[in-house]
C-alpha cells in the first residue's frame, strides 16, 4: 500500500553563513544539536528520562481497554458526531468492530519475543506485555537472526526491558520509542457515498503533526505468496478480521483469497538492516492503519520504525471529528523517468507503461493557460525539459491526476475517488490547475530536498536562504514571496507536510516526520523576517514552526517525544523570547541597498 523508506534527511535548520560573515559554517540548532549528539552517545541518560516519561504519562490498563475491549464493560465505538447518523450499519462492518474489540490491547513497551515454531518459518513474534503477536514470514532468516539472541532485549537500568536493540548492543544509540495510541481516538464506518467501502475517521479533533495512532503488525510476509501459509497459522480472532479485509483483486462473487487481501491492505515496511541481514521491504497488515483508504491529499502520514516495530499515523494537517483519516498509498519513487507521463494534460490514449488503465474522463481538454506562478514560463519549460531533473525523484503524489489514477488503478485496482480526482469532468480546469501545481510542488520538493539541484535552483533563481541573506542583488521579498507561494499550494493541494521521500523513519528515533514540506518552509519564512529584523513576521513563523514541532513530539499527550524535536522548540523558544538572539538577526536589512 504504502512504501515505507528510511529515513536519510538531516535535522534542523542549518545553514552556512552569508558572505561577509566569519567563515565558520552555522547551524542555527547547533547547540541543540551537540546536546542531542551528548545525549544520544550512550543510551544511559536519555533511556532512562524516556523510561520515566513513560511511566509517567502511562494511562492505567483500565484506561487503556476502554473502548476497546466489551469484556470490560465498556460501550463499543461509537461514530463521530458530525457523520450522519443514519448510515447503514452492515455485516461487514459490525464483524470488523467485533473483531476490532476483540484485538486491541493496550500498548505496551516494544519489546520482542521470538518463538520460532516447529518445522517451518514462519515466527511468532510477541509483543512483551500485550496479547498483540504477530507472525512473519520471511524466506529464508539468515544465519546471523537469532531470534532469542541477547542482542534483541535491553534491560534497561530501571529494570524495565525497553527496546528491540539491533547489534550494537545499549551503546548503539537507540532509546526507546514510545508507543502511544490516543484514547478512542478513530472510529471505524461507512465512508461517505460508499464509494470506497469502509473509511476510518478522527473521533475528535487531531492537531497537524500529532500523532493519530502507533501500532504493531499482525502478520508480515516478504512475499504476497506467502499469504496463505501465514494466514492459515493466524490466530483465529486476527484470522476473521482479515477475511473481513477488501480483497480488490476478484470481481462479483468470488472469493476472497489470503494473497488479494494481503496485496489490498498492506503497508510495504523496511525493516531494519541489523534484524534481517540486509533491509528488506516486506509487506505487513496492521488491525487499524490497513483500513486507511487512499487519498491524493492524505490527512495522515504513516512512518514505521523498525527498532519498534511501530507504525505511527500523524496528522498532515488539523482535523476536525468526522474528517476521514486517510493515507497515500502512492509509490514514493517511480520506477524510471520516463514510465510515467508528467505531463499535465490527460493522454489521448492510455499510456503504454500504464497498461490497461483508461481514465473515465473525455481525453484532450485544452492544456492549462496561465499559470499560478510568476515565472511560471521558465517553470513551464522546465518541467517539459528533463534534463535538468530525473523524474523518478518526484514522488507519484506531485504527478497529474490521470497519473496518479493510473498507479493506483493499475497497482491495486480501483479506481481513485478521494476528493482530489473525484472532480466532475466539467470542472477540467480545475484538474489541470491542480495538476499544475503538484508539477510544480515536486519539481520545488527536488530543489529543497537534494543537494545536487543546484543546477535547476539556478536556472530557477531561487536562492537558498544563505545566498539571499548575504546578497542584496536578490530583491528583499523573493524568497518571502516563494516560500509563502509554496505553502499555500501545499494547502491547497491537501500536501502540507508531505516531502520528498515518504516521511518513514526506520530508524531508532521513528516516528517522527521528516522536516520538509510545510515545516521547512515556515522555517525559512522564519529566518528570511529574522535576518530582515521584523520582530512580528518573524515570530509569527517562528511560532508556527515551534507549534507543528511541539504537536510532532506529541508532548501535549504526555508522550516524551523525541530529543530531536524537543531540543528544536527549545531553540525556537528563546528566539521567541528575545528575536535578537537568533544568530542572523537584522543581517539582511544591513545589506539593503547595498548592490541595488
Ligand atoms: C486497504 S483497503 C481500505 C479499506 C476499504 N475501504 C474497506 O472497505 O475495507 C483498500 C481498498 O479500499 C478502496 N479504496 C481505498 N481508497 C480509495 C479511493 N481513494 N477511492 C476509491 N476506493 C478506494 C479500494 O477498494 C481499495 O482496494
Amino acid at each position: 500500500m504504502v512504501i515505507i523508506q528510511q529515513h536519510q534527511s538531516g535535522a534542523g535548520i542549518h545553514c552556512t553563513q552569508p558572505e561577509a560573515l566569519p567563515d565558520r559554517a552555522i547551524n542555527l540548532f547547533g547547540a541543540a544539536d551537540s546536546r542531542r549528539r551528548e545525549k544520544e552517545g550512550v543510551l544511559g541518560r536519555s533511556s532512562r528520562s524516556q523510561v520515566e516519561a513513560l511511566e509517567d504519562r502511562r494511562l492505567p490498563s483500565h484506561h487503556l481497554k476502554r473502548g476497546l475491549s466489551r469484556s470490560d464493560g465498556s460501550a463499543p465505538l461509537s461514530k463521530p458526531n458530525s457523520l450522519p447518523s443514519k448510515r447503514p450499519r452492515t455485516r461487514e462492518h459490525e464483524r470488523i468492530q467485533d473483531a476490532q474489540i476483540v484485538h486491541f490491547s493496550s500498548p505496551r513497551l516494544p519489546v520482542v519475543h521470538f518463538l520460532p515454531r516447529q518445522d517451518d518459518e514462519v515466527k511468532t513474534i510477541r509483543f512483551q506485555g500485550s496479547e498483540q503477536e504477530c507472525l512473519f514470514l520471511a524466506r529464508g532468516f539468515p544465519d546471523s537472526f537469532k531470534p532469542e539472541g541477547a542482542q534483541l532485549s535491553y534491560t534497561a537500568p530501571t529494570g524495565e526491558n525497553i527496546a528491540i536493540l539491533p547489534v550494537g548492543g545499549p551503546d548503539s544509540g537507540i532509546v526507546s520509542p514510545y508507543t502511544y495510541s490516543l484514547d478512542k481516538p478513530l472510529t471505524i464506518t461507512v465512508s461517505s457515498g460508499v464509494l470506497k467501502g469502509l473509511g476510518m475517521f478522527a473521533k475528535h479533533s487531531i492537531r497537524q503533526g500529532s500523532v493519530i495512532l502507533v501500532e504493531r503488525p499482525v502478520m508480515i510476509v516478504e512475499e504476497v505468496e506467502d499469504a496463505e501459509l501465514v494466514f492459515k497459522q493466524l490466530n483465529k480472532n486476527v484470522k476473521r478480521y482479515l477475511d473481513c479485509l477488501t480483497d480488490s483483486t476478484i470481481s462479483g462473487k468470488q472469493n476472497k483469497t489470503a494473497k488479494g487481501i494481503l496485496a489490498t491492505n498492506a503497508f510495504n515496511i523496511e525493516l531494519a538492516p541489523n534484524l534481517l541481514s540486509e533491509k528488506k521491504i516486506c509487506k505487513a497488515i496492521f488491525l487499524q492503519s490497513s483500513q486507511c483508504n487512499h487519498s491524493c491529499g492524505p490527512s495522515a502520514i504513516a512512518t514505521f520504525n523498525a527498532s519498534s516495530w511501530t507504525l505511527t499515523l500523524h496528522a498532515n494537517r488539523d482535523l476536525r471529528p468526522g474528517d476521514e483519516i486517510t493515507v497515500s498509498y502512492l509509490p514514493v519513487s517511480l520506477p524510471s523517468a520516463a514510465s510515467i507521463p508528467l505531463i499535465s494534460s490527460p493522454p489521448t490514449s492510455p499510456p503504454a507503461t500504464l497498461g490497461h488503465f483508461r481514465p473515465t474522463s473525455p481525453s484532450g481538454v485544452s492544456s492549462v493557460s496561465a499559470s499560478t506562478s510568476a515565472s511560471s514560463s521558465t517553470i513551464s519549460n522546465l518541467l517539459s525539459s528533463s534534463s535538468l531533473y530525473d523524474s523518478s525523484d518526484i514522488p507519484a503524489i506531485y504527478l497529474a491526476r490521470h497519473s496518479r489514477r493510473a498507479i493506483l488503478y493499475n497497482s491495486y485496482n480501483f479506481e481513485c475517488r478521494c476528493e482530489h480526482c473525484d472532480i466532475p469532468w466539467s470542472e477540467a480546469d480545475g484538474v489541470h490547475k491542480s495538476d499544475r501545481i503538484r508539477k510544480e510542488l515536486g519539481l520545488y520538493n527536488v530543489i529543497f530536498s537534494k543537494p545536487s539541484s543546484t543546477k535547476l535552483r539556478k536556472r530557477l533563481a531561487i536562492p537558498t536562504f544563505e545566498e539571499w541573506c548575504g546578497d542584496s542583488r536578490f530583491p528583499v521579498d523573493s524568497l518571502i514571496k516563494i516560500h509563502m507561494r509554496l505553502l499555500e499550494m501545499r494547502e491547497k493541494e491537501g500536501l502540507e507536510l508531505i516531502g520528498l521521500a515518504n516521511p518513514i523513519v526506520s530508524g531508532a528515533q521513528g516516528g517522527n516526520l521528516k522536516e520538509e514540506g510545510w515545516l521547512k518552509h515556515a522555517d525559512i519564512l522564519g529566518m528570511c523576517y529574522g535576518a530582515l529584523g521584523d520582530k512580528v513576521e518573524f515570530r509569527r513563523w517562528v511560532g508556527r514552526a515551534r507549534d507543528l514541532r511541539w504537536a510532532m513530539s506529541n508532548k501535549d499527550h504526555g508522550a516524551s517525544g523525541t530529543l530531536e524535536q524537543t531540543e528544536h522548540v527549545k531553540v525556537l523558544d528563546a528566539w521567541l523570547d528575545e528575536p535578537k538572539s537568533f544568530p542572523l538577526w537584522g543581517w539582511r536589512a544591513q545589506k539593503k541597498g547595498q548592490r541595488f
